[in-house]
């Protein structure tokens, strides 16, 4: 594994064990760890789809990728706007299978692969959003009201907890106990934080930036020097319209909601431009490994 994947997993973990005993929980680092890692890793990991092999690489494809693209984006825009309680389900649904997959990124899985990416990305995600339930529930109450289910938290967590080394352990992979440890110290760790904090250190350091690294590896393959400016000025113009699009978006709306309501608006907007990247990621990853 990468040397600056291991740097970034031990700087989520110093983070977390800073967030909890030096800084309080203090809501001013946790926005800043965030606003960092969001703008830094989160956004750009997302902003090289249309050059990865499986992308509109090649100019006369360019076109027609970015249309199905913003094809994507608009139905799923449609359909939030009809059905949001669908919609989230969807969104979290796709994205327990995406993080498991950016979680395996490195291995290979053999043995019931979608159904290990899928489980072992609901377990990180059940964590998450459930170990804070109370904030979830919050966040989410303009879409859905949840607090009904609150008493199936914890059994929701613990089976997905457990499915997910029954599932690993089953693979024939090196160090298996290694990744089973991580699995649980991991786990331990993002319940003992809150929702936000816990979001964006998985999405962060286990998920973005392993990605990103894929990305680097596959787009500078056939380059001698300069690697590294190369790939952020190839990442830069997409991230930037990113930024700027979601800024404007969350501007506009701040006279209107409340912070809570702020942060639903912020992942769904996430949602929108996550839709099609995990259609392409999928391509990319799966057609890597043949
Ligand atoms: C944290 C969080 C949520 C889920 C966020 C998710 C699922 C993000 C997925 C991002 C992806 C897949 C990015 C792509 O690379 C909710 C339930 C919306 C609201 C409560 C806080």
């Amino acid at each position: 594994m990468n040397v600056i994947e291991n740097i970034g997993k031990i700087t989520a973990v110093v983070l977390a064990i800073l967030y909890i005993l030096v800084f309080n929980e203090s809501q001013t680092f946790q926005w800043i760890v965030f606003s960092v890692v969001l703008l830094s890793i989160g956004i750009p990991h997302g902003a090289l789809d249309h050059l990865l092999p499986e992308g509109g690489n090649k100019t006369k494809k360019l076109s027609i990728f970015i249309l199905k693209y913003l094809g994507i984006i608009g139905a799923y825009l449609i359909l939030w706007m009809i059905l949001p309680a669908f919609s989230l389900a969807i969104f979290l649904l796709i994205s327990a299978y995406h993080f498991g997959q950016g979680h395996f990124i490195h291995l290979k899985i053999v043995k019931y692969k979608q159904l290990t990416y899928f489980i072992v990305g609901c377990n990180f995600l059940a964590i998450i959003l459930f170990s804070d339930y109370i904030a979830t529930a919050t966040i989410l109450e303009s879409i859905i009201d949840i607090t009904p289910f609150i008493d199936y938290g914890s059994i929701t967590m613990i089976s997905l907890f457990v499915s997910s080394l029954i599932v690993v352990s089953i693979q024939n992979l090196n160090k298996i106990h290694l990744l089973l440890a991580e699995i649980i110290v991991l786990s331990f760790l993002l319940y003992l934080l809150p929702v936000l904090m816990a979001f964006i250190l998985y999405f962060g350091f286990w998920h973005a930036l392993p990605s990103m690294m894929a990305e680097f590896d596959s787009l500078t393959a056939n380059i001698q020097y300069g690697k590294i400016k190369k790939f952020i000025v190839q990442l830069a113009p997409f991230s930037i319209i990113s930024f700027i699009g979601i800024g404007i978006i969350l501007f506009l709306a701040n006279s209107y909601l409340n912070e809570e309501q702020m942060i639903l608006l912020f992942f769904i907007l996430v949602s929108l431009i996550s839709a099609p990247h995990i259609w392409v990621m999928n391509n990319f990853l799966e057609k890597r490994e043949s």
